[in-house]
């Protein structure tokens, strides 16, 4: 996606400021998210990634700075108008977070009926649609999420995260958990979507063959702030000691060599 950067950004992050009690999580992060991006976040366990999710789609106020959407100061807005814009993003979360007691269906038909107050029946229709976007056989949609395997919970939290047609999909380590075929289909799903449907995607992940696979840009949470954005052969030649140990550590050499990535500072 060579134009992202050609359009004014679709999020932007400036000067965000997270802290839990003496605990300075965020300090003075600055971010940009391009329409139809898929932009991997990547840090150390406890670097804030999650916490700089939830402080973007509203369910955390961060103690300082602002958080633009779509030319609008969320943290600024009255609760009808935030709760509207809020409406533009898709949310999967580590643990799919469906409703146990609901079927797949009722899961995805819920935010239809809450937030656009569609009846029951067109609300499962629809919901019936999403279903089959993400992959999911039909008869999936009547079972309970008990009864699917890891990777069919995704593609149903995927379904529902889809269900308001969502600008932005976020996504807190949507492979985690998966075996690697799972994950590698799941993240051609995800780029499938994005070309499909026009998506911006901010992905959360550990999972470094996500980052190759499918990833516009990466960013690094390092030192409490977004140390450097950019595409996958910059920042892997990046001179930071956590991102050489991320990138060129034995694990992150053999990622790089399948992916055809084994000279990295030679492509820039
Ligand atoms: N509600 C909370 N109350 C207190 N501390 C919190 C809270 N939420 C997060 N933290 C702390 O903020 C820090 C960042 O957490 P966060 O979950 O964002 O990290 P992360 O980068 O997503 O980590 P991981 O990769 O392990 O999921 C951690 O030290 C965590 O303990």
């Amino acid at each position: 996606m060579n134009t992202i950067k050609t359009q004014p950004p679709l999020i932007q992050v400036r000067g965000l400021v997270n802290r839990f009690g003496s605990q300075l999580i965020h300090d003075k992060l600055d971010l940009d998210i391009y329409r139809g991006e898929i932009l991997g976040v990547i840090g150390g366990s406890g670097s804030g990634k999650s916490v700089l999710l939830r402080s973007i789609v509203g369910l955390r106020r961060p103690n300082a700075g602002s958080v633009e959407v779509f030319g609008e100061n969320l943290l600024a807005l009255d609760s009808k108008r935030r709760s509207q814009l809020e409406q533009r993003f898709g949310i999967l979360f580590q643990r799919g977070a469906l409703f146990s007691s609901l079927t797949v269906t009722e899961n995805i038909a819920l935010p239809l009926i809450e937030h656009i107050g569609l009846e029951r029946n067109d609300a499962e229709h629809l919901a019936e649609v999403k279903l089959a976007l993400t992959g999911l056989p039909r008869g999936a949609g009547g079972k309970y999420p008990s009864e699917l395997s890891g990777g069919m919970i995704k593609r149903a939290a995927l379904a529902r995260a889809l269900a308001l047609d969502p600008d932005i999909l976020f996504l807190d380590e949507p492979t985690a958990g998966l075996d690697p075929i799972g994950a590698a289909d799941f993240d051609q799903l995800i780029m499938t979507l994005r070309d499909a449907l026009g998506l911006s995607v901010f992905l959360v992940t550990h999972d470094m063959d996500s980052l190759y696979a499918i990833c516009d840009r990466i960013a690094v949470l390092l030192e409490k702030r977004v140390w450097i954005a950019d595409t996958l052969e910059r920042v892997a030649a990046a001179e930071h000691p956590w991102i050489q140990e991320y990138f060129h550590g034995p694990r992150g050499r053999a990622v790089l060599a399948a992916a055809g990535f084994d000279h990295p500072m030679e492509s820039i």
